[in-house]
């Protein structure tokens, strides 16, 4: 079937408009210190895989959200969902401006768990706000606002906007491409206990540590080993299984394992394609209760 064509002039847009959200993954993430605000200084090496959430958007006659997916049960489709909160964010702007932003259908299917450090929420209110430009024909909206709009979402949300391998610092907010970047074959492990980020970060033993150092720009996994994930020995206090799951990776054959974000997902990094499905498939046998996905990370260009 051939898709509608929305819009007026010369923006005609093909419907319905469709976006993933892919998982966030922060390669390394060092907390180098903490503003007057409680916000953390974050020194973050993150990429994107080649899964995710799936999003749609059509025009209605009253804003709509339905949620689908494995892990829709976890959240609401209410006004303090995070693509909810996008699109009325993206709305006051757009109208602040006089551009029109009507009514919308929204369906978000949820393919990544929630709460576990992928930042599955906040890639969702970035595909959302990248969605809802398309559908409202509004791409010549200043850059700075959108960015603006889309911290004020998240920390996490201007590198998910970005959706390509970067170092962010700041508090998330500052972002510098690494066109250099690999693909990554990876497992994605996560334990089914969603994990609060607030938490992990209050329970840091030292907010002042050792900022990144990439010595070597030809070889990133010598890079990536001799960086840390300083939110992974406070979540594993929280959440034990975070050692259980990098014990997992590493006896599939994992050549590197760390936790993303503020956890629980944990990532294991393999040699090929071939033997991080094999790796995954033989996961969720032995622990069947557990999340366990394929993935390759999308390259620097
Ligand atoms: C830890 C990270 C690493 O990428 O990822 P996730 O684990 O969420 O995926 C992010 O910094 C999370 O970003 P995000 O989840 O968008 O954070 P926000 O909603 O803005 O903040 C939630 C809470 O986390 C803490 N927070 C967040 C970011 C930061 N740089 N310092 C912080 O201290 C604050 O307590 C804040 O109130
Ligand atoms: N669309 C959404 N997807 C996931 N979580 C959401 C969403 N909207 C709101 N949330 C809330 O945001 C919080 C963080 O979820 P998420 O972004 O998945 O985790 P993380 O920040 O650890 O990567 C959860 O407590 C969840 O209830």
């Amino acid at each position: 079937m051939r898709p509608s064509l929305h819009g007026s002039g010369a923006e005609l847009v093909s419907l319905p408009v469709t976006e993933l959200a892919p998982a966030k993954i922060n390669l390394a993430l060092h907390v180098t210190g903490q503003r007057p605000d409680g916000y953390h200084l974050i020194e973050s090496i993150v990429t994107f895989a080649d899964i995710g959430d799936h999003l749609t958007f059509s025009p209605a006659d009253e804003d709509r959200l339905s949620l689908s997916g494995p892990f829709a049960p976890a959240i609401t489709g209410g006004s303090d969902n995070l693509v909810a909160r996008a699109r009325d964010g993206l709305r006051r702007l757009l109208q602040a401006r006089g551009v029109e932003a009507p009514a919308v259908a929204i369906h978000l299917q949820k393919n990544l768990p929630v709460a576990s450090g992928i930042g599955g929420g906040s890639a969702d209110a970035a595909a959302t706000l990248r969605g809802l430009l398309r559908l409202w024909s509004a791409g010549g909206v200043g850059t700075d606002e959108i960015e603006a709009l889309a911290l004020s979402i998240g920390a996490d949300v201007p590198m998910c906007m970005a959706g390509r391998p970067l170092i962010a610092s700041g508090i998330g907010e500052k972002l510098s491409p690494l066109t250099g970047m690999p693909r990554f074959a990876m497992v994605l492990a996560n334990p089914l206990r969603g994990i609060s980020t607030p938490e992990v970060f209050s329970r840091l033993a030292s907010r002042q540590n050792p900022g990144l150092v990439l010595n070597d720009p030809c070889d990133w996994m010598l890079n990536l080993a001799a960086a840390r994930n300083d939110l992974q020995g406070p979540a594993g206090e929280l959440v034990p299984e975070i050692g259980a799951l990098c014990n997992l990776l590493q006896s599939q054959g994992a050549v590197l394992t760390r936790m993303s974000g503020s956890g629980a997902t944990c990532f294991g990094v393999f040699d090929s394609r071939r033997s991080a499905d094999h790796a995954a498939s033989m996961l969720q046998a032995e622990r069947p209760e557990w999340y366990f996905a394929s993935t390759e990370t999308i390259a620097g260009s």
